[in-house]
C-alpha cells in the first residue's frame, strides 16, 4: 500500500487527456470534482494519520465522450505555512505540530498557554460543498476554503465563526431543491454552553448576491440542541434529513474538551481526545423543520458509532433513517499511516464491520400504548421501537447489509422514499475493494471489482429526464496497486452495474474521500489559474512562495485568541 499511502502526489495543473475505452454516454457532460489527502510528508517531517494529509483537489472533466484530468493542492494557509517552513507546522487530526522550537522556559510556557485556545487547521481535505454558485473545500473545523471548480485555484478562507458560533462543522451538508445548504456544527463552551447548531446557508438572497459577498453572510441558525455534557460533546461526521425533520445522533463517541485544551502541552494529537464510551446510549434527536424545535419524544438506541447517514424519510407516521453503523470507534485508528504502510493486511483489519442499519421512529407515541410494546407497524421492516416506562422510546434497528461504507444515493431521493444505496464495499479493511449497489426492497446487491483496484466513493449521476431511481451512471475514481495499471475513472451503468467506459490517466493519482459532480457549464478547458498562484513544484524538495492570502509570518495557527473555546 506504499504506492497509495506512502508517496506524495504531484499536481497536474494542465488538463491531462485520458485514454477512454468503452463509450461514455453522450449526455454525460460535466466535471467530477473530488478532494482527499495527497501529501503525507513535508521536508523531513511526516504526518501520522491519513486524515492529516494536505488536501489535493482533482477533477475529471467529461466532454463529448472524452475525459480530462487535473489536480492541484489546496493552497490553504496550512499548506503555505508548511511548505514555507519545509516541515509540518500546523496540527492536524492525528499529528500535533510544534511550530517554533521554543528557546527558553518563558517562551515555552507562553507558547503552551496560547495553544489552550486552539485555532484549527484550514487543510480542507474531506469534501466539496456547493453554496449557490460558489464551491468550497471542507473539513470538520471552523474553516472552509472557497475554490474555483474549473481551475482548482484556492480562493478565500472563510471562518464559520464569523457567521455562526461553531468551532466544528460537518463536511456533509444537505441541500434542498433550491440549493440552500443545511449543516450542523458544534459550539464549544460558548457563553457557558456546548450546543449542536443546525444552520442554513441560503443559495440566493432577495435582490441577488452581490459580487464577492459570501453566502455565509446570510447564514442563519435553524435550531440548536444543548449537548448532554458541556465538556464532552459527541463527535459526528454527518446527519440526516427528511422532508419535515432533521435527524441528529448524539452518539457515545465523544470529544473530551479538557483533553483538547491540554493536548498541545501534553504533546498528543486531537485524535487522542476522541473516545468511545460503550457504557452510554446513543441519543436520537429529531428536529421538526416546520417549528424549528426538537420533537418532545426522547428516542435512544444502543451505543454505536456512525460516520455516514445514508438517507431518511417519513412513512405512515414513522421516520425511517438508514446509517452505516459500527460497534465502536476503532475505525479512525485504522487510518494511521503506520498501519496502512506496513503489514497492511494485519494492521488494518476491521474489528467492527460497517453495517447498513435501518432505524424506525414513531412520530406520535400513543399515550395508551403499553410499556414494552412495539410502536412500529410497517410491513417493510423488522426495525422496532419499544415504549419505555418513562415514555422514552428505545429503537432496535433492522440490519440490512454488512461491509459497506461511503454511501451515496440518487440525491433526488434525499429525504424521500428510496430504494438503492451505492457504496464502497469493504471486507477486512476500511479501504474499499468493491463498488456495491444494494437494493433495499429486494435485499439483493450488485458488485463491481477488479484485481489490485481500490475504488473511491461511487457517485450517482442521473440520466437527464430519468424516471427510475437507478436510471443513471456511477462514477468512481479507481487507483491501482499494480504498477502496470494506470488509475482510471470508471463509468458504470447504475441499473445493471455493467461497465460502460473507463478513462485511464497516466498519473500517480491519490485515493480521494468525497466530492460532487457539476453538470457542464461549458468551461473552457484551456483556461488556467491566474498567475498569482505558485506553479507546480516537486513537493518534497522545493518551497512554494506564499499566496497573497497567507501572511501568517511563519507563525502558526494553533494559537488564536478567539474566545469561544475558553471557559
Ligand atoms: C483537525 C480536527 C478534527 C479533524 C477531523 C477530521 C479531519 C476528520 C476526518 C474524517 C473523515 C475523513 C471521515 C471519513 O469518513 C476534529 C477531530 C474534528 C477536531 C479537532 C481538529
Ligand atoms: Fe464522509
Amino acid at each position: 500500500m506504499e504506492i497509495i499511502f506512502g508517496r506524495n502526489k504531484k499536481e497536474h495543473l494542465e488538463p491531462v487527456r485520458a485514454r477512454v475505452t468503452g463509450k461514455i454516454p453522450a449526455w454525460l457532460q460535466g466535471t467530477l470534482l473530488r478532494n482527499g489527502p495527497g501529501m503525507h510528508t513535508v521536508g523531513e517531517t511526516r504526518y501520522n494519520h491519513w486524515f492529516d494529509g494536505l488536501a489535493l483537489l482533482h477533477s475529471f472533466t467529461i466532454r463529448d465522450g472524452e475525459v480530462y484530468y487535473r489536480s492541484k493542492y489546496l493552497r490553504s494557509d496550512t499548506y503555505t505555512a508548511n511548505i514555507e517552513a519545509n516541515r509540518i507546522v500546523v496540527s492536524e487530526f492525528g499529528t500535533m505540530a510544534y511550530p517554533d522550537p521554543c528557546k527558553n522556559i518563558f517562551s515555552k510556557a507562553f507558547s503552551y498557554l496560547s495553544h489552550t485556545i486552539p485555532d484549527f487547521t484550514d487543510n480542507c481535505l474531506i469534501n466539496i460543498m456547493r453554496c449557490g454558485e460558489d464551491f468550497y473545500a471542507t473539513t470538520e473545523t471552523n474553516y472552509i476554503r472557497k475554490i474555483n471548480p474549473q481551475t482548482l485555484e484556492t480562493l478565500e478562507k472563510v471562518d464559520y465563526r464569523k457567521y455562526v458560533a461553531v468551532n466544528l462543522a460537518t463536511s456533509h451538508p444537505h441541500y434542498d431543491a433550491a440549493g440552500n445548504v443545511l449543516n450542523v456544527g458544534t459550539s464549544i463552551v460558548d457563553k457557558g454552553k456546548t450546543k449542536y447548531v443546525i444552520f442554513k446557508i441560503p443559495a440566493t438572497v432577495p435582490g441577488g448576491r452581490k459580487e464577492g459577498r459570501s453566502p455565509l453572510k446570510d447564514a442563519e441558525v435553524f435550531c440548536s440542541i444543548a449537548a448532554r455534557s458541556l465538556l464532552s460533546p459527541s463527535y459526528y461526521h454527518s446527519f440526516g434529513v427528511t422532508e419535515n425533520y432533521v435527524v441528529f445522533l448524539e452518539q457515545p463517541f465523544k470529544l473530551d474538551i479538557l483533553k483538547m485544551a491540554t493536548a498541545y502541552i501534553r504533546g498528543v494529537s486531537w485524535a487522542s481526545c476522541l473516545a468511545f464510551h460503550g457504557e452510554d446510549k446513543t441519543h436520537i434527536h429529531i428536529i421538526d423543520r416546520r417549528t424549528r424545535k426538537p420533537v418532545l419524544t426522547k428516542y435512544h438506541t444502543d451505543p454505536m458509532v456512525v460516520f455516514h447517514h445514508v438517507n431518511a424519510y417519513e412513512e405512515d407516521g414513522c421516520l425511517l433513517f438508514d446509517v452505516i453503523a459500527y460497534e465502536d470507534g476503532s475505525l479512525y485508528q485504522l487510518f494511521y499511516l503506520a498501519n496502512l504502510n506496513k503489514d497492511f493486511k494485519e494492521n488494518s483489519r476491521l474489528t467492527s464491520v460497517p453495517t447498513l442499519k435501518r432505524f424506525v421512529l414513531p412520530l406520535h407515541v400513543d399515550k395508551n400504548a403499553e410499556v414494552g410494546s412495539n410502536l412500529i407497524n410497517l410491513s417493510s421492516t423488522t426495525a422496532r421501537a419499544l415504549k419505555e416506562k418513562d415514555g422514552q422510546v428505545y429503537c432496535q434497528p433492522e440490519l440490512l447489509y454488512e461491509g459497506l461504507e461511503l454511501p451515496r444515493i440518487n440525491y433526488a431521493h434525499n429525504g424521500k422514499p428510496y430504494r438503492y444505496v451505492f457504496a464502497a464495499g469493504v471486507q477486512w479493511s476500511p479501504i474499499p475493494t468493491k463498488i456495491i449497489k444494494y437494493d433495499i426492497l429486494t435485499k439483493s446487491s450488485l458488485k463491481w471489482g477488479e484485481e489490485h483496484c481500490w475504488p473511491a466513493e461511487p457517485l450517482f449521476v442521473p440520466t437527464p429526464g430519468a424516471k427510475d431511481e437507478d436510471d443513471g451512471i456511477i462514477l468512481s475514481a479507481i487507483v491501482s496497486t499494480d504498477p502496470q495499471k494506470s488509475p482510471f475513472l470508471l463509468v458504470l451503468d447504475a441499473r445493471t452495474f455493467t461497465e460502460l467506459a473507463r478513462a485511464s490517466v497516466d498519473v500517480e493519482m491519490h485515493l480521494d474521500i468525497h466530492g460532487l459532480f457539476i453538470p457542464d457549464a461549458g468551461w473552457d478547458l484551456g483556461k488556467q489559474a491566474p498567475s498569482r498562484e505558485a506553479p507546480a513544484r516537486d513537493m518534497q524538495t522545493e518551497k512554494s512562495p506564499p499566496t497573497s492570502s497567507s501572511s501568517n509570518n511563519g507563525e502558526t495557527r494553533g494559537l488564536c485568541s478567539s474566545g469561544s473555546f475558553q471557559e
